[in-house]
């Protein structure tokens, strides 16, 4: 009997992005199932970002199609992409610098709410429901992150280890099928690397989250990826577990290549 075939996550199929005569993705196919934390690295300009911006809707495709938990997502805005279950962080720090801990990540849960806050006068106790269950689920996340002492702290007087670590909680707050992690780690010391690579294998056993992420550590892709995809120059040039891609010829030249660009 064969085995019960489980729909992806997330499916992009032979995607392109060109901006004027930049093709700065190019045919581009990968996908990401249940469980499974996936890793997209490649030299500086690959084409990564760009990548991350069109599966999730911040920049629609030139070409090619991108399925969310089997739907087609053409046409759809950038925030129904978050209420589709894409969470997101970003290689610059998004958050709201004045905003306490607490604040930040209830904006991140707001994606929620179904009804306006006129409405709300009108169906009192549906939207009083949501401000609840929102309360709830940013007290579970700041006790998974362990940050119960920065709740009330504006996240400017944080340190940048423990804004990365809110930015994170933010994303978590919407409840996502699919966490995006852009270069979470980078500038991170190592016992800041080392809690978040801690809490990225959680998000996905206790909450079975499935993560993609970019990522330039190659320590952290090895440690946690399931499987790897390499992009260079916007292509494709390699895909499998993390020993299988790094004992690839092909991914060993184009990242000796980005050396030599930088010698
Ligand atoms: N808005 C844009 N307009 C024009 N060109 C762009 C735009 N965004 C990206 N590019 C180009 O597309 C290519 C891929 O860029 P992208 O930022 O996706 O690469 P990356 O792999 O994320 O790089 P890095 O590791 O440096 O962040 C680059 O040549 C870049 O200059």
């Amino acid at each position: 009997m064969s085995a019960v075939q489980q729909t992806p996550v997330l499916e992009a199929t032979r995607i392109s992005k060109r901006f004027g005569g930049v093709k700065a993705v190019n045919d581009v196919s990968l996908k990401v199932m249940p469980g499974e934390i996936v890793s997209l690295i490649g030299p500086n300009g690959a084409g990564k970002t760009t990548t991350f911006n069109l599966v999730s809707g911040v920049l629609p495709p030139s070409d090619g199609q991108i399925r969310f938990q089997g739907r087609d997502t053409a046409g759809l805005k950038s925030h129904q992409f978050a209420r589709l279950g894409i969470g997101r962080t970003f290689q610059n720090l998004a958050l709201f610098r004045h905003g306490t801990v607490v604040e930040n990540l209830l904006v991140g849960r707001h994606i929620h709410f179904r009804y306006p806050v006129w409405e709300s006068l009108v169906y009192w106790g549906r939207s009083r429901r949501e401000e609840i269950a929102a309360r709830e689920k940013v007290e579970q996340v700041i006790e998974f992150l362990e940050i119960e002492e920065l709740r009330d702290k504006p996240v400017s007087q944080l340190a940048y280890g423990q804004q990365k670590r809110v930015e994170l909680g933010r994303a978590l707050a919407c409840e996502p099928s699919l966490l995006l992690l852009d270069e979470i780690v980078a500038g991170m010391n190592r016992e800041e690397k080392e809690d978040i690579a801690r809490f990225t294998l959680d998000i996905r056993d206790e909450f079975g989250i499935a993560v993609l992420m970019i990522e330039h550590d190659m320590q952290v892709v090895m440690d946690l990826s399931d499987r790897v995809y390499v992009l260079d120059f916007g292509c494709l040039i390699a895909e499998g577990t993390p020993a299988e891609v790094a004992a690839n010829p092909a991914v060993l030249a184009a990242y000796l290549g980005e050396e030599g660009a930088h010698a």
